[in-house]
């Protein structure tokens, strides 16, 4: 797999490789922002071990990590969407929604400090609509009417921010690891998370990235994410290797 991964990164996007420098103010700051030589997105189920390889890559310095803004969805001036989602999701499920695509969006359209080449961000807003989306309507909490304003919103912020990815690294983890982890995690908008949840929202990865029922966004590698820490570091060195050797291409 790591030869198929150093072939793939041989030629990082047009954008990014013929990209003058186009600055962009970072919204908290007044730092100039660039776009990145690399986008790699990681995808996986709750628990699969996202934020534990991000937080791993955060000590390379030419490596740029964006996160979920999960914080922001727990506090929209008081109002914790999350936790009303998951609480009541019939009711909550669609305005989750809409608040998690559009700062998916504004990840998609971030730029990346000086001196990074690489941007890894976490997740998309491929997986949001490709994923939890259709997760929800699935599951009947939200209303056809619903789901076609929210499919819509999808396809207008996709098309309007470069939403494509250099390289989507995917955490296939067993439904049954992802809720022992969430468990032991202990995140209070998560308390009680059915594991039938994490069983459906597997299968609706498995039918997105493997299966081909919707379309990708970026050449895939899939990283058995079941497996314990020690060998997760192990594949996190060797990912590593070959992201800072394209990264230098
Ligand atoms: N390979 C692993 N083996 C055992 N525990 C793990 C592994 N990867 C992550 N964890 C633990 O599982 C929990 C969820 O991991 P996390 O990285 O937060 O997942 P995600 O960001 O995908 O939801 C955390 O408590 C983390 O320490
Ligand atoms: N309804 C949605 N929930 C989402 C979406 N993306 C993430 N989430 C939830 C799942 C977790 O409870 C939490 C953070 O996810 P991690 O996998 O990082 O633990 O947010 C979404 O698009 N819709």
């Amino acid at each position: 797999m790591w030869r198929f991964l150093s072939r793939i990164l041989k030629t990082p996007s047009k954008e990014a490789a013929t990209a003058t420098e186009l600055p962009r103010q970072a919204e908290e700051s007044s730092e100039v922002l660039h776009t990145p030589r690399l986008t790699v997105c990681i995808e996986g189920n709750i628990g699969s071990g996202k934020t534990t390889l991000l937080e791993y890559f955060s000590q390379y310095p030419d490596v740029e990590v964006v996160r979920e803004d999960v914080d922001s969805w727990c506090n929209v001036d008081g109002h914790n969407l999350l936790q009303m989602a998951y609480q009541e999701p019939a009711r909550w499920a669609h305005l989750l929604q809409t608040y998690v695509q559009l700062t998916l969006a504004k990840n998609h359209a971030r730029g990346v400090s000086e001196g990074s080449k690489v941007k890894l961000m976490e997740r998309s807003i491929h997986s949001a609509r490709y994923v939890f989306l259709e997760n929800q309507y699935r599951s009947g909490h939200l209303s056809h009417a619903e789901y076609l304003v929210a499919c819509e919103w999808y396809r207008q912020l996709a098309s309007i921010t470069d939403s494509q990815a250099d390289l989507v690294v995917y955490l296939q983890t067993d439904p049954k690891t992802c809720h022992e982890r969430v468990v032991g995690r202990g995140r209070p908008e998560e308390a009680g998370l059915p594991l039938r949840l994490l069983q459906d929202l597997h299968k609706r990865h498995e039918e997105w990235l493997l299966e081909g029922r919707f379309p990708a966004y970026g050449p895939m590698i899939v990283l058995n994410a079941s497996a314990d820490l020690p060998a997760m570091l192990r594949e996190y060195r060797a990912l590593g290797a070959n992201l800072g050797a394209a990264g230098k291409g």
